[in-house]
């Protein structure tokens, strides 16, 4: 699904209004009554509930939502955040279809004008919308103080008022702190982008049938991964398959005391449907892999510690594997280094590169033109500014990610709510599975798993990366509603792993 930016959301709304064609009122109506609709499932017709609308098309959704909800008979009171003198053509109309069923419309100029509210009661955000242009000041950020001051439930309307749709706010811009953002048809950026969280609750979008080819021809590097559209990814496996067809990977990881991330990695690469595997691991790791992982092969280091490279036991070079994984629990020893800096160079296909490998390139950065095209990185937020460089807010981040996923020709899987996949022409996927019951140790090695096993059995690296990512947090979905999100473990996520 496409994440479009605001120009485009009102070229979309124009494109709409021609096309269909429908009456921007009526097109208003619509995504008033499909708020309703939501409203009411949520709701129950006892609630009660404040509606503050502002002056534009966001507060004409406001008085909208208020008058089908009187028809409902919720017990509604509204507010106009009288900010200006102007007001759209639409507010004006809907202001006056209200009047004709309520003369009790209130105004709010003075703070002195903000009504008491309550833990039991739901506000409906509709001062601004995606028209935002500058900063809340005045009475309207009086009101919106207010309203995050309040015991109340607080759903918004399209877009918290405040938020700017597609660029950074400043750190000291006042802006409503939703249970619930309900948006129309398509997410917005700042949706996606870890630090609005508070901005943002839970969202959720109503398909307002806006125009379906606009959206089809729109340029945008942005996209936010749908159910269906994972699903499309999936190959179907040939009934006349072999082990042989679903490639031969090797997993270079772990080191003393941290060769369970190799077994998570080497786990979750079977559970991700991986022909064959051949985990390397320094000695100290070769019981527990072959007790712990019968399914796979074990290769020994020469070391006893940390990886080198060294001794292979009758193991085939890197070149000859479908698939190289490094990085789950290696460290950062000298003779890793030294690994690392041999191994580059021999690998021609995509790998995957994770944890310490990617530190270990970030403090050698001569080596990031070492890295084979195509390769998908893991970073998490820090390991990606040791790679990069600090930023101030998240579309820098972006801007970054992008950067240098284009630079180098990689995809960078950046792990977070809303995991962002950065691809070598610069697209962002940003994934829509995954609680924060997955912030725990070794789940990062399990993703490294499965995009080992994606890219063995010839997924291309975008596809592994948005699949991949899909399906592990789709995992921890399914086990935060089993049991919630806390005490997830990482051997948890790879049970539940599905492929179908
Ligand atoms: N397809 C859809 O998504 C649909 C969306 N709808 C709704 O329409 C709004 C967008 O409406 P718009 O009128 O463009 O914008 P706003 O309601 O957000 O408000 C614009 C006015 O507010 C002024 N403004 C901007 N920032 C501030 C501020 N900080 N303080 C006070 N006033 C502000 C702005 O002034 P300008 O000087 O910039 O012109 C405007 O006067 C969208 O969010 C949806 O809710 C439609 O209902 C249908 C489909
Ligand atoms: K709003």
């Amino acid at each position: 699904m496409k994440i479009l930016n605001v120009d485009q959301i009102r070229a979309l709304d124009e494109s709409t209004i021609k096309h269909e064609p429908i009456a921007p009122l009526n097109l208003m109506e619509r995504a008033s009554m499909g708020f309703v609709n939501w409203f009411v499932d949520h709701f129950p017709a006892t609630t009660s509930t404040k509606i503050f609308c502002g002056l534009g098309n966001n507060g004409g959704d406001g008085l909208a939502i208020a008058r089908l909800l009187m028809e409902r008979d919720y017990p509604v009171e509204v507010y106009v955040v009288r900010y200006a003198p102007r007001e759209s053509d639409d507010f004006m109309h809907n202001h006056r279809r209200l009047k004709l069923i309520t003369e009790d419309v209130k105004y709010i100029e003075y703070s002195r004008d903000l009504p008491t509210l309550r833990h039991n009661e739901v506000v409906i955000d509709a001062i601004l919308g995606s028209g935002l242009s500058r900063p809340a000041d005045g009475i309207v950020k009086a009101t919106i103080e207010a309203i995050n001051r309040a015991p109340a439930t607080v759903v918004s309307v399209d877009i918290a008022s405040g938020l700017y749709v597609d660029q950074p706010n400043q750190a000291n811009d006042v802006i409503i702190e939703p249970d619930h953002t309900v948006s129309f048809q398509l997410p917005k950026l700042a949706f996606v982008l870890p630090k609005n969280g508070k901005y943002v609750g839970k969202w959720h979008l109503i398909d307002i049938q806006l125009h379906k080819r606009y959206i089809d021809i729109a340029p945008t590097p942005y996209y936010y991964t749908q159910p269906n559209e994972a699903r499309l990814l999936l190959h179907q496996r040939d009934r006349y398959s072999n082990k042989g067809t679903f490639g031969h990977a090797l997993l270079l990881a772990g080191s003393f005391g941290k060769i369970g991330a190799a077994v998570l990695a080497a786990r979750s690469c079977l559970r991700s449907g991986v022909g064959l595997l051949t985990v390397h691991v320094p000695q100290c790791g070769y019981s527990i892999i072959q007790a712990s992982v019968p399914e796979a092969m074990c290769e020994s280091d020469g070391h006893q510690t940390v990886l080198t490279g060294t001794s292979r036991v009758g193991g085939p070079q890197p070149v000859t594997y479908t698939t190289v994984g490094i990085g789950p629990g290696i460290g950062k020893a000298p003779e890793t280094l030294a690994m690392l800096r041999d191994l580059l160079p021999t690998i021609t296909r995509p790998m995957v590169i994770d944890a310490d490998a990617l530190n270990l390139l970030s403090e050698n950065r001569e080596l990031y033109s070492q890295i084979p095209q195509n390769s998908i990185l893991t970073p998490h937020p820090k390991e990606f500014e040791r790679l990069t460089k600090p930023w101030q807010n998240d579309y820098e981040k972006l801007d970054l990610l992008r950067d240098f996923a284009k630079t180098h020709r990689v995809v960078v899987v950046l792990k977070g709510a809303h995991s962002a996949i950065a691809t070598p022409t610069g697209d962002v996927h940003f994934n829509s599975t995954g609680n924060p019951g997955l912030s725990t140790g070794g789940t990062g090695d399990v993703l490294t798993g499965v995009l080992t096993a994606l890219l063995a059995q010839g997924y291309d690296s975008v596809e592994a990366a948005v699949l991949g990512v899909y399906a592990h947090g789709l995992a921890g979905d399914v086990i935060a509603d089993q049991r919630g999100p806390i005490g997830m473990t990482a051997s948890d996520v790879i049970d539940a792993l599905r492929w179908e």
